[in-house]
């Protein structure tokens, strides 16, 4: 199978010939450079349409100047996302010369082909994947044939992030390069002599988050007269200290070993060793393609083309229409069939029960104390002593003052919260200097576990403990729990709904509800805690307010609602039923204009 693939979605006019037999790809490509400031549409249109002939003829002399006259087997070309004249130039060059030369034509989504060829050169079967490209960024999952966003941005993508301060500065697109060299410049050892850092904006919402401050405040630095190389190397320091911390979480969440980088930001040095030192430190494998297949190309629309025309997946002309908005979770994933979820299953990944003394989540690493630790407490009280562990990807400074915040933030809205009705742990003590908090143990394996359906086991803190009665109790429940799990998964989040409705009724938001942070089963009820009748099995507890934060905004109230059901969707099977029991457990308790806003976050598009 021989495809000549076409991209030019915004800037990057080109054309690829891959060979699937072979594995090689050949590539032309004519970038798009403004005179002055960033992409100008009209400007970008009018490139392509005198540039896309050019590099598609370019390949096509090379294709049958070595395969002769039945070179190509198929026509793929970029569908969107991107700009809607530049895509139209591209769509009426693909289907003339699907047409001339009566082959089959794809549409490739190029989102989704930032992040295959990623998966095809590395060879990962399951990985997630990081889309740090100029008008997007996101995290993809495989899952139930589709590519599961998540998290993504709430506003702006990174590169045009960057680019919109590279802009106010008066560089030329592209302006991430530009950046990276500048930030160079102040150096990057971040060892005892650590370049100083200014203070940025630094915003994630699970495994989301937002770009919009930070640009802002780069350029009001600028304007303000800090010298650009230290605002370049702060900006650098932040967003993709944000992006690979939602990376993290996302392998947390999903419990995938496999981490895989897209997208022409993914260019970028600093990036990429700050992604790798994260996932070394996990254990987890990650691959960053070359930079040609970075930055956009024809090479991963042909290689994708190749997958999608070998599975069938082509389209008739009159069905090919472009679409600037095309999401990447829009597309039928034909190529890859009857595969597993991204989302590991079973108890290895720690999403089951707990099993083993410590326990590694995406920030912190929670210890089961012993008998000991009770001491000054209620006596039948089992402790977790939680860090938050500094991190070596980010600067120290900032890895200070976040570890620090977060274990105050916690410490203060997990006690709130449960002043508020919400079922979360006791908190016993609190060590900021050390960033480790004492709490309550609570639950008897999380929400991620239980949806995933992990087996359960024993658990094992209860016989360390010496209390025999518990380690049954403990055994008793997991056996209840493959009885029907799926009833009580739906009770749980049902649950999940009440419990964020009464903390947002407090004018409080988690800022990071996954299903990592929910907390389900197993307990007694404590004389202060709320009774809501139920079965002890039921019980159902938040965890992790270390995101958290006071707000009335009902923009930030749909949030937390979205993220939660990011996390449901993404990762258990038949998700509506759970979805839908989310939303009435918060619509008994909770804003309905919540609700409705919610809504309107799912429907926007949220690129800009
Ligand atoms: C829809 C499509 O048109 C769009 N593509 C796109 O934006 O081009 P891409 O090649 O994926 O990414 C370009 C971005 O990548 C940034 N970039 C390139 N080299 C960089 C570097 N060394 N450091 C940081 N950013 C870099 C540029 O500044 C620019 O913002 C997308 O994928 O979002
Ligand atoms: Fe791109």
């Amino acid at each position: 199978m021989r495809v000549l693939g076409i991209e030019g979605t915004a800037w990057c006019a080109s054309a690829a010939l891959h060979d699937a037999e072979t594995d090689s790809t050949l590539i032309e490509s004519d970038p798009y450079e403004p005179d002055s400031g960033g992409i100008h549409p009209r400007e970008a249109a009018e490139h392509m349409s005198e540039a896309v002939p050019e590099v598609v003829e370019t390949v096509l002399d090379a294709a049958e100047a070595e395969y002769g006259p039945d070179a190509i087997d198929a026509v793929a070309f970029s569908r969107g996302p991107g700009l809607g004249p530049c895509l139209r130039t591209v769509g009426t060059a693909a289907r003339s010369l699907a047409g001339a030369l009566d082959v089959p034509l794809v549409g490739v989504n190029h989102m989704v082909a930032h992040l295959e060829i990623g998966r095809h050169e590395s060879g990962f079967s399951n990985p997630v994947c990081l889309n740090a490209s100029g008008a997007n960024a996101h995290l993809l999952g495989y899952h139930d044939g589709r590519y599961r966003v998540l998290g993504e941005t709430m506003d702006a993508g990174v590169g045009n992030a960057i680019d919109k301060f590279t802009r106010h500065v008066g560089w030329t697109h592209p302006g991430g390069p530009k950046v990276e060299a500048a930030a160079a410049e102040v150096g990057t050892d971040r060892g005892s002599g650590a370049a100083d850092l200014l203070e940025l904006p630094y915003v994630v919402k699970g495994m989301d988050f937002s770009f919009s401050g930070i640009s802002s405040a780069a350029n009001d630095a600028y304007d303000a007269g800090e010298p650009v190389e230290e605002i370049c190397f702060s900006l650098q320091e932040h967003v993709f200290a944000m992006l690979t911390e939602v990376s993290e979480r996302a392998l947390s969440l999903t419990g995938a070993d496999e981490l895989v980088l897209g997208g022409g930001v993914g260019q970028n040095d600093r990036l990429r060793e700050m992604l790798a030192e994260m996932c070394a430190a996990r254990g987890a494998a990650f691959h960053a393609p070359d930079p040609r297949y970075l930055r956009d190309n024809a090479g991963m629309i042909a290689v994708l083309g190749a997958k999608m025309a070998a599975a069938g997946d082509t389209i008739a002309i009159r069905e090919s229409r472009i679409d600037p908005n095309f999401r990447p979770d829009e597309v039928p994933v034909t190529w890859r069939d009857a595969e597993p979820s991204v989302a590991r299953l079973g108890d290895e990944t720690g999403g089951g029960s707990d099993h083993g003394r410590d326990r590694r989540g995406a920030e912190a690493v929670v210890e089961i104390g012993d008998a000991g630790d009770s001491i000054g407490r209620p006596d039948d009280a089992v402790v977790v002593h939680k860090r938050r562990v500094p991190k070596g990807y980010r600067h120290p400074a900032l890895d200070r003052s976040l570890r620090r915040d977060r274990t105050v933030a916690e410490a203060r809205l997990t006690s709130e919260a449960r002043r508020a009705g919400v079922s979360t742990p006791l908190v016993y003590d609190v060590d900021v200097p050390e960033a480790t908090l004492t709490l309550q143990y609570v639950g008897h394996r999380d929400l991620a576990g239980l949806l995933r359906g992990g087996e359960g086991r024993r658990s094992d803190r209860a016989d360390r403990s010496g209390r025999a009665d518990r380690a049954d109790q403990a055994g008793r429940a997991d056996q209840a729990d493959r009885v029907d799990r799926t009833d009580r998964a739906v009770r749980a989040v049902r649950a999940v709904g009440g419990h964020l409705a009464r903390l947002h009724g407090a004018g409080i938001v988690h800022g990071d509800p996954t299903t990592r942070n929910v907390r389900v089963g197993g307990g007694e009820r404590r004389g202060d805690e709320r009774d809501d009748g139920g079965d002890p099995r039921d019980r159902t507890f938040l965890i992790d307010f270390g995101l958290g934060y006071h707000t009335g905004h009902v923009e930030d109230h749909a949030m937390d609602l979205h993220v939660f059901e990011g996390s449901v969707t993404a990762t258990a099977s038949a998700p509506e039923r759970l979805v839908a029991a989310f939303e009435e457990g918060y619509r008994e308790e909770g804003e309905k204009e919540v609700l409705d806003r919610l809504r309107e976050v799912r429907r926007r598009g949220r690129y800009r």
